[in-house]
């Protein structure tokens, strides 16, 4: 089933804000340079997807943003991330803090094994939060457009639920914690149409708060939903194959007048 043709409420203007700004030189797992050469500014209220091939470093981009490439032994950036203007790879910031501003949403959904109620009150309760939990989490769900399918049984354990439902859970357990910034790894692959469409729908809502960055293979999908795309490829250095930038533009542009002729080859699906 094709997903209905959404309306795009913000839009890309020379003033818009840069929120996120990556400026890596490199990245390496090890002594693998998986990165290079990436200068990538993230606008405010916009929703940016990540397109390429795979290996290209989609994945390990999106997870500079938030550091969570931190999480995995002998990696290195050389390079900084600004969070409004501040280096988030600053020994003095605090990666935890930065997570609860830069939320990610995976592939696969994973709710924790707990209640779908407190699920979304595990956040503020680790927050500290003093204010009326129930009303979190109740906003949360709605705002996940999943409230009405789970207001009568709230107590029964997260995974008792659809893969679609799941995923739009975790859209609220994070939107519970109020992030400025939602980071998603290819967050419909695992979901049928249906939940696809109202993921997708749900993201468009979303915008009007937060910032979101997604990877996907689903061209469809980045035209449908993005307002900017970047194109990653891989290019032969050094005896490795390292992901660059090849082009990064409002995303009509990239879908229909590319300026790399690689471009045009990828979103054409005529890519060697
Ligand atoms: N934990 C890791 N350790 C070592 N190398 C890694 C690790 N994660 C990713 N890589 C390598 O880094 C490169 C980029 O991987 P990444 O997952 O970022 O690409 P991608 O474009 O997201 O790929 P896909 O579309 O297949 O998910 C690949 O060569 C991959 O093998």
């Amino acid at each position: 089933m094709a997903a209905p043709s959404l309306p795009s409420v913000n839009a890309y203007s020379a003033d818009s804000e840069v929120i996120l700004h990556a400026q890596i030189e490199a990245f390496y797992y090890e002594k693998f340079m998986a990165l290079r050469n990436v200068d990538l500014p993230i606008y405010k209220n916009l929703i940016t997807t990540f397109i390429g091939p795979s290996g290209c470093g989609k994945s390990t981009l999106l997870k500079c943003f938030n550091r969570l490439n931190d999480l995995i032994p002998q990696t290195r950036l050389q390079g900084q991330i600004l969070f409004k203007g501040r280096n988030v790879y600053h020994p003095l910031e605090d990666a935890v803090v930065l997570r609860r501003n830069i939320g990610m949403l995976f592939q696969k959904p994973n709710p924790f094994p707990k209640s779908i109620y407190n699920n979304v009150a595990f956040g503020p309760r680790i927050q500290g939060y003093r204010g009326d939990i129930d009303e979190i989490v109740e906003l949360s769900l709605r705002r996940a457009v999943l409230w009405d399918e789970v207001k009568h049984k709230l107590k029964e354990n997260a995974l008792s639920l659809s893969g679609g439902q799941q995923q739009r859970l975790c859209i609220a357990r994070m939107l519970a914690v109020q992030p400025e910034i939602i980071l998603m790894d290819e967050p419909c692959s695992a979901l049928d149409p249906i939940s696809t469409n109202q993921i997708e729908a749900l993201i468009q809502e979303l915008k009007q708060h937060h910032t979101i960055v997604i990877v996907t293979h689903n061209m469809q999908q980045a035209l449908r939903v993005s307002d900017m795309t970047a194109f990653l490829n891989t290019e032969m250095k050094e005896g490795s194959r390292t992901g660059e930038l090849v082009e990064y533009d409002r995303t009509h542009i990239i879908f229909h007048q590319p300026k790399q002729e690689i471009t045009r080859q990828y979103v054409n699906g005529n890519f060697g």
